[in-house]
């Protein structure tokens, strides 16, 4: 079984979520008698065993689909002794997440070796509804993702973009395709590891933190099924992870001393102004002000480069695949860009972004159509609670089916059309945090909001811009672009990418 639940991942995969959840949610048994929300009768002691036949996420999605059908938008699922409700519609969503949102914003325990790659739940998203994660949090979010913060990375953003559009020159000067999420991954890797360690990283260790990080989230945490005796029986697998994690440790901990004794300016010399590690070391941890460990250090920081990489990575290869799909909107895109910098200028700066609304549009509409991440991570109740006068007990998981909601014939003219004009003026309108009403959540909504919502959509902008201003993006000779989904960490293209590129100016 599957443990991609272990942090991000647990958008993806197998039908180890639902063995997953069931540990996540021990001693829920005596729910037995209450009203919970309806779902599929269970088998006394197993639960619900038709989970078990989901072999993918896609798969479970799927099924949950055909079981809100027939039961409506909130449902309860069991395995063994574990209780799991799946919402599907935004407006519970929006009761739940928001309006009692001091209640649903707890996380299930973790299990398995998952304890030991996020520190004991020292992970933002790891950690419970509680002081830990709210320390963490708001060093985060209003430190380092802080508007002045974000801006001082500019120059970093300028140079990876400069980076990335050298080596798509060479494509479009050759005529070879391009299998551009290969480009794109690593560009948005090295962004974020300067963002977090406030220096340019060489390519080869880029690389091999990029595979270790890989490595270490595609691994089947097969002792989370026996939490008391997993690290016995799965002994080898167990070794494997704690190597990882050493591996790990050995190409963080010299980039984390690195930043301990040093002044925090901008030496316009790819040295940035504050890092995420510089906000770490001087962070004071709840518990009796002590900071925290090296160990919490490289955590946090694995959290922040996987959390950062494979959502905007995913999302910005679905939306140049549209691009690339829909010619027309590609040209619109391409002259509101031209209209707004001129013909010849080098490239779109940040301060143009806000200017273009037909690529704010567009970008929406992306994340709308294809959102990386189907399910909002599992959240649970910090205390037994009712929706919709249904009970949510205490230890129960509760997930959010979030593409769901983006694609609700009820809230979406044509959901599943690819139409970033309802998102102009006099279109739909939408919040896309989701505090006044939920119709579509790509990075959730409440208190476990994404920390980073500004910062992707800067990024996805910015790239998106710059991509389609300088090429003219085809499909490739004899392709033809498929949107069919596959799921890893995130949900991708299962045929990745390939287009044809030609430079719009010389
Ligand atoms: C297109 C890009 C992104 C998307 C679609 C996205 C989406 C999400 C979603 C759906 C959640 C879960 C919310 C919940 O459980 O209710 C989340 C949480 C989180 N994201 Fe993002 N994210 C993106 C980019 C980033 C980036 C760039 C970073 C940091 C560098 C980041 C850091 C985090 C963290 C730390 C959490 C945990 C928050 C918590 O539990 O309080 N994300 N994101």
């Amino acid at each position: 079984a599957k443990n991609l639940w272990l942090f991000f991942i647990s958008f993806s995969i197998s039908l180890g979520v639902a063995i997953k959840l069931l540990l996540n949610s021990p001693h829920t048994n005596s729910n037995n008698n209450k009203n919970l929300p309806p779902g599929p009768p269970t088998i006394p002691f197993f639960g619900n065993l038709q989970l078990l036949k989901n072999k993918t996420l896609l798969d479970l999605e799927h099924f949950l689909r055909q079981l809100h059908d027939k039961y409506g938008p909130i449902l309860t699922l069991r395995l063994g002794s574990s209780t799991m409700i799946f919402i599907s519609n935004h407006k519970l969503a929006h009761k739940a997440l928001i309006q009692k949102g001091s209640i649903f914003s707890d996380r299930p325990p973790s299990q398995g070796i998952s304890r030991i790659t996020n520190s004991n739940q020292h992970t933002i998203s790891s950690a419970g509804y509680g002081s830990v994660w709210r320390v963490l949090r708001r060093n985060l979010a209003s430190g380092v993702f802080h508007h002045s913060c974000v801006k001082s990375y500019s120059r970093g953003r300028e140079w990876v973009l400069s980076q990335l559009m050298g080596e798509l020159r060479q494509h479009a000067e050759s005529g070879e395709p391009v299998v551009v999420f290969e480009h794109i991954q690593y560009a948005m890797f090295s962004l974020l590891l300067q963002m977090c360690f406030g220096q340019k990283i060489d390519q080869s260790t880029v690389k091999k933190i990029e595979d270790i990080q890989r490595r270490m989230l595609v691994g089947n945490d097969i002792s989370a099924l026996f939490p008391r005796i997993g690290k016995i029986i799965f002994r080898k697998w167990w070794n494997e992870v704690l190597q990882m994690r050493r591996e790990k440790e050995e190409l963080f901990t010299p980039l984390i001393r690195a930043r301990k004794d040093r002044e925090y300016h901008q030496d316009g010399n790819g040295t940035y102004a504050f890092s995420y590690v510089d906000s770490l070391l001087g962070l004071e941890h709840p518990d009796g002000g002590r900071k925290l460990t090296e160990g919490e250090i490289v955590s946090l920081c694995s959290e922040f480069l996987t959390a950062g990489t494979d959502t905007t990575t995913t999302s910005l290869q679905w939306i140049m695949a549209n691009l690339v799909k829909h010619q027309d909107v590609q040209a619109k895109l391409v002259e509101e860009i031209e209209g707004v910098v001129g013909k010849e200028a080098e490239e779109v700066r940040e301060e143009d972004l806000n200017k273009l609304h037909y690529l704010k549009a567009v970008i929406l509409e992306g994340l709308r159509r294809h959102l990386p991440t189907h399910f909002l991570l599992p959240h649970a109740v910090s205390e037994e609670v009712t929706l919709e006068g249904y009970v949510i007990p205490k230890g129960a998981t509760v997930n959010f089916m979030v593409a769901e909601m983006g694609w609700d014939e009820k809230v979406w003219d044509e959901p599943m059309a690819f139409r970033p004009e309802r998102f102009l003026d006099g279109g739909e309108k939408v919040d896309i945090t989701g505090s006044r009403e939920i119709k579509m959540v790509p990075f959730g909504a409440g208190r476990r909001i994404c920390p980073a919502l500004n910062l992707a959509m800067l990024h996805l902008q910015y790239f998106v811009a710059n991509l389609v201003r300088e090429f003219e993006w085809k499909p490739a000779e004899g392709e033809e672009v498929d949107l069919s989904e596959k799921l890893e960490f995130t949900v991708i293209m299962k045929n990745p990418l390939k287009a044809k590129i030609t430079r719009r100016r010389r």
